[in-house]
């Protein structure tokens, strides 16, 4: 049963870090749609995008993957013969939901894309060559220090034909166009039934756990990674979609 986010709807003494835990779990579903604008969009249109550019007899990865809402969406839309999707998250209990929630995709459609939902660290893992790989909010969690060596390890790792898609929470160098994306995000979250005290508690919980960038350092980034192009695909307020080709 999924239920709805009200982990910071109470006064908390301390607000813990930001953990993607047993409680986070529970409520994620319904917290990810009510916090990123657009996530239901960018979701299914990684689908269809990631259709585009997977190649037969591939792996295609989905990196932080939470309970899976992009790895079923890869499922549903790549049609590429003996592909193959590894879905990869370090939290244990968002890999044994996305398991559950996989195995009961399983039991409703025929003939989806064979999918293994494995616990690991993206920064410590071995990796694969791929056709498509998806990063859907997780770079904002993993330390910026980590972001170039994980992703020139993808760009090694990934197809001449293939594709990164990358999804983030952005922040914005000019101070008006910060604070109106931003203010314009806390109003989506009022709008979606969360109280002042449960933003202010949230905003501190992710802080020091979640560090965003502007779409400039994405694009430098992943050039220096070696990817030779980074196009914007979707914005919705402060959260965005990238194309990274190699
Ligand atoms: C905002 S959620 C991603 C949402 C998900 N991709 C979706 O579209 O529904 C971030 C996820 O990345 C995972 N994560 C964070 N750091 C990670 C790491 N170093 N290795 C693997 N997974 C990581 C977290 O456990 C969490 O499930
Ligand atoms: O920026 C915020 O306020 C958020 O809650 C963002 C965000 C995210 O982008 O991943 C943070 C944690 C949860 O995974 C859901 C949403």
């Amino acid at each position: 049963m999924k239920e709805s986010d009200n982990i910071f709807a109470k006064p908390l003494e301390k607000v813990p870090d930001f953990v993607f835990n047993e409680d986070v779990v529970n409520v994620f579903p319904d917290m990810i749609k009510r916090s990123v604008p657009g996530y239901p969009t960018i979701v299914e249109n990684i689908g269809v995008i990631a259709a585009q550019y997977a190649q037969p007899n591939s792996l295609v990865y989905d990196l932080g993957c939470s309970l899976g809402a992009v790895t079923q969406a890869l499922r549903r839309h790549i049609k590429q013969p003996n592909c193959q999707i590894l879905a990869v998250d370090n939290s244990a209990p968002m890999v044994k939901r996305c398991q559950e929630y996989l195995t009961a995709q399983d039991a409703m459609y025929q003939e989806l894309t064979p999918t293994q939902v494995v616990e690991a660290d993206i920064i410590t893992m071995p990796w694969q060559r791929a056709s498509v790989v998806t990063m859907n909010f997780t770079l904002q969690f993993i330390s910026p220090e980590q972001r170039l060596a994980v992703l020139t390890a993808i760009h090694q790792h990934l197809d001449p034909q293939g594709v990164l898609l990358l999804s983030e929470k952005l922040r914005f160098d000019d101070e008006k166009e910060q604070q109106t994306l931003n203010e314009l995000h806390l109003a989506f979250k009022r709008a979606n039934g969360y109280s002042e005290l449960e933003i202010a508690q949230k905003r501190t919980a992710i802080e020091n756990v979640m560090k965003i960038d502007t779409f400039a350092i994405h694009q430098e980034r992943l050039l220096k990674a070696g990817f030779s192009k980074v196009t914007l695909w979707f914005q919705c307020l402060n959260f965005a979609s990238m194309i990274a080709l190699p």
